[in-house]
């Protein structure tokens, strides 16, 4: 990656290959509609979240899904949907293993049943699922996981540190083979772990984990947008999330979980969980990387360990950001009702060169 610093200008901009998004909601119908463009401006792949009403379940779903969202891309978008599966305890291992050897999806998706939205169809009994993954471990199919339990008796603010110890560290232990991606990973048990892990475990990190802790969503007045799964910890977890991102390992790359949901189902007696970060992310990522004085780095985590992970090449295009003040939407109007963007409580200071 190029860094640029013209001292006459003051100006600094840098240039990396077109970043991809390793986790992200498109929704479906008018909403997809609204917000894909958001996504196909800066991103040329996605891991699309398989997390519809009803869910994406089969191979047949999951084509009907990737044309859906082909048809709603802006003519002349530079975008590839990289699908997914969502495992339920009835899937079947042949339709999922001719889905993969067919190329149509990339990974399989776990949502432990309850922990998120549209995930009541997900796994209750990890059991039920093992002879499908034992039939990943052995064609090479990742598997993506929502990492929290849904233990009522578990302090929500606890739920991903006690995955790694109930969940993540017997399946691994149980099927070594097994390719896992642990998503959105929103605490420092979650990085150490995946840093302690010989082979076989990535995962990705969302723009706003980065950017926001529980006191920027709950001191002096709650704050609905910032609400998502994993909910927000506390600052010593988002200084160990910057650290990992700005590290260079190849084990960490960027997945904005962007999660839409129109504004009243989140400025609502009972909000739903999402931040909605596909319009504003790579500013906002370069402003983080800076801050840590590691735009060296940006690079790698948005562009090059996401797609070695996956075993693809990195994409030919590039991008520049620029060191300029920026500015974008506060909403994104779309068919189904107004999305609110991501706000990162400061002004930006850098900006995508169009
Ligand atoms: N992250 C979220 O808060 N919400 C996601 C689901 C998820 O990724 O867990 C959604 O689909 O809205
Ligand atoms: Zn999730
Ligand atoms: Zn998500």
């Amino acid at each position: 990656m190029l860094v640029i610093r013209n001292r006459l200008e003051n100006m600094m901009h840098i240039t990396l290959r077109r970043p991809d998004d390793w986790h992200l909601h498109l929704r479906d119908g008018a909403m997809l509609e609204g917000i894909l463009p958001e996504s196909a401006r800066d991103f040329g792949r996605a891991i699309i979240m398989p997390n519809l009403v009803p869910p994406v379940v089969t191979g047949a779903d999951a084509a009907a899904y990737r044309d859906r969202i082909l048809a709603a891309l802006p003519e002349g978008a530079d975008f590839a949907p990289l699908m997914t599966l969502y495992l339920t305890e009835g899937t079947d291992p042949d339709d999922l293993a001719a889905a993969a050897q067919s190329g149509l999806i990339t990974a399989v998706k776990l949502y432990p049943a309850g922990a998120t939205t549209n995930s009541d169809s997900g796994v209750r009994d990890i059991d039920k699922v093992m002879p499908v993954l034992e039939r990943m471990a052995e064609i090479g199919l990742p598997l993506c996981m929502h990492g929290e339990v849904t233990d009522p008796a578990i302090d929500i603010f606890d739920r991903e540190a006690v995955f790694l110890d109930r969940v993540l560290e017997p399946l691994r232990t149980r099927l070594p083979e097994l390719k896992m991606t642990l998503e959105h990973v929103t605490t420092k048990d979650g990085v150490d772990y995946v840093r302690g892990a010989d082979r076989n475990l990535a995962c990705t990190l969302t723009t706003h984990h980065l950017i926001i802790n529980r006191n920027h969503m709950l001191v002096g007045g709650i704050r609905p947008h910032y609400y998502c799964l994993p909910i927000v910890k506390r600052a010593e977890h988002q200084q160990a999330l910057r650290a990992a991102a700005t590290s260079g390992d190849a084990r960490f790359f960027l997945g904005t979980d962007s999660a839409p949901h129109v504004d009243a189902a989140k400025e609502t007696g009972c909000g739903c969980a999402g931040v909605f970060s596909a319009t504003n992310t790579m500013p906002l990522l370069a402003q983080v990387f800076d801050e840590e004085n590691a735009l060296d780095q940006l690079e790698s985590f948005a562009s090059l360990n996401g797609p070695a992970w996956y075993g693809l090449a990195p994409n030919e295009a590039q991008m520049v950001l620029e060191k300029i003040p920026g500015e974008f939407p506060a909403t994104i109007e779309t068919g189904a009702g107004p999305v609110t963007v991501f706000d990162p409580g400061f002004a930006p200071q850098w900006r995508v060169r169009r």
